[in-house]
């Protein structure tokens, strides 16, 4: 483990320098490794391992279009892709890649795949940590951990094929065999991960549901609508308000934090623009604060667990979700969007 001091903190990281590909390859040689689920994860960390020459298989139901998928990316029936049942007897360890939700209602058959020695897998702390609600409470003979990427599985395989890598966190709830940390940490950089950081299935969670909610996916959406709106109050075009809110940020700006960090994309805008933004963001810092704590505490309550517990869980959760994106991209900013990005010079 390496130790990296951020902003004075100092962690202890996994790089691939310390943990190559070859040492998780031999760490996993005698490994069934069993992938549960194909959805959004499941591809992307199921080819990853397959392409880095782990023993990888997929399990899902058939027939569905999940099922159709894995056969089209190359997993062979009867060889590598078999009915969940039967892979979770061939796996030695468990990936348990459903929906949170899912996952729920899949535990008592997984449990009796749980013989000793097994692991179960995890990309995210939502089952363990939730067990009041979701009832996944692993036996005790079996190695319990996590790996979750820190982003999309679709991100994680174009980046995977880019040569690149998603920076994932990793835990450890239960080390049954003594050998949960190379296991995991082999796992973690056969998925495609860049480095692994350490956490624990609580904060995992607990910051992963903050974050989706907050600046990566909920509050973006509220402060470009926000935005969008108040210059279309004021006259602006949609073109205009869309670029000013979105546009710009996406193609310009955002590379250049993801670059070098928010102080060099100021110092890359006007001297205007760093007087302006100097003298909000606390504003804006101060009016969200509030929100966000909320937003933890809700959490952290279980709250929000179990909103995605009840709304996912039922039979048309899928179509539900899908009403309310529709009203996403139907809405005259995201509509103006894709106006704007067909007139980018790359789309012509
Ligand atoms: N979506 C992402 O990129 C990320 C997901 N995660 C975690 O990874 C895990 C998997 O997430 P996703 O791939 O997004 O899941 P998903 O929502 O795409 O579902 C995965 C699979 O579960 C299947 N499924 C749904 N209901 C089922 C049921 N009742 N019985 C059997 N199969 C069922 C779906 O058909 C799909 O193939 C979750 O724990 C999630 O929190 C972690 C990081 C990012
Ligand atoms: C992509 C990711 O990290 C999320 C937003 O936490 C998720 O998909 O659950
Ligand atoms: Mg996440
Ligand atoms: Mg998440």
């Amino acid at each position: 483990m390496a130790k990296i001091n951020f902003g004075g903190v100092e962690e202890e990281v996994v790089t691939r320098e310390e943990f190559p590909l070859s040492k998780a390859q031999e760490v996993l040689k005698d490994e069934v490794v069993a992938v549960i689920g194909y959805g959004v994860q499941g591809p992307g960390q199921a080819l990853n391992m397959k392409e880095n020459g782990i023993n990888v298989i997929v399990g899902q139901r058939k027939p569905s279009k999940s099922w159709d998928k894995a056969v089209a990316d190359g997993f062979v029936p009867g060889e590598t892709l078999f009915e969940i049942e039967e892979a979770l007897e061939k796996g030695t360890i468990i990936c348990y890649l459903l929906s949170d939700a899912a996952q729920i209602e899949l535990w008592p058959t997984v449990k009796k795949y749980l013989t000793p020695g097994k692991a179960l897998y995890f990309s995210h702390g939502f089952g363990v940590t939730y067990n009041d609600r979701t009832g996944i409470v692993p036996p005790a003979d079996v190695d319990v951990f996590l790996v979750a990427p820190k982003g999309s599985g679709t991100s994680l395989r174009r980046m995977f094929l880019e040569g690149r890598g998603l920076n994932s966190s990793f835990a450890i709830h239960q080390d049954a065999t003594g050998k949960a940390q190379e296991r995991v940490v082999a796992l973690g950089i056969s998925v495609g991960s860049g480095y692994l950081f350490k956490t624990d299935f609580k904060k995992e969670v607990y910051s992963d549901l903050t974050g989706e909610r907050g600046t990566l996916m909920g509050a973006i959406q509220g402060i470009f609508a926000a935005q969008y709106d108040v210059l279309r109050k004021n006259g602006h075009s949609p073109s205009e308000a869309f670029n000013e809110t979105v546009e710009e940020l996406t193609q310009s700006l955002m590379p250049l934090v993801a670059e070098n960090g928010m102080d060099w994309m100021y110092a890359n805008c006007s001297t205007t623009a760093q007087r302006g933004a100097l003298d909000w963001w606390k504003k804006f810092r101060d009016a969200v604060s509030p929100v966000f704590e909320d937003l933890y505490d809700s959490v952290a309550k279980g709250e929000e667990a179990q909103r995605s517990i009840d709304s996912n869980s039922q039979a048309d959760y899928r179509e539900k979700l899908e009403v309310e994106l529709k009203e996403l991209h139907d809405s005259e900013m995201w509509q103006a969007g894709a106006e704007v990005r067909k007139l980018r010079p790359e789309n012509n």
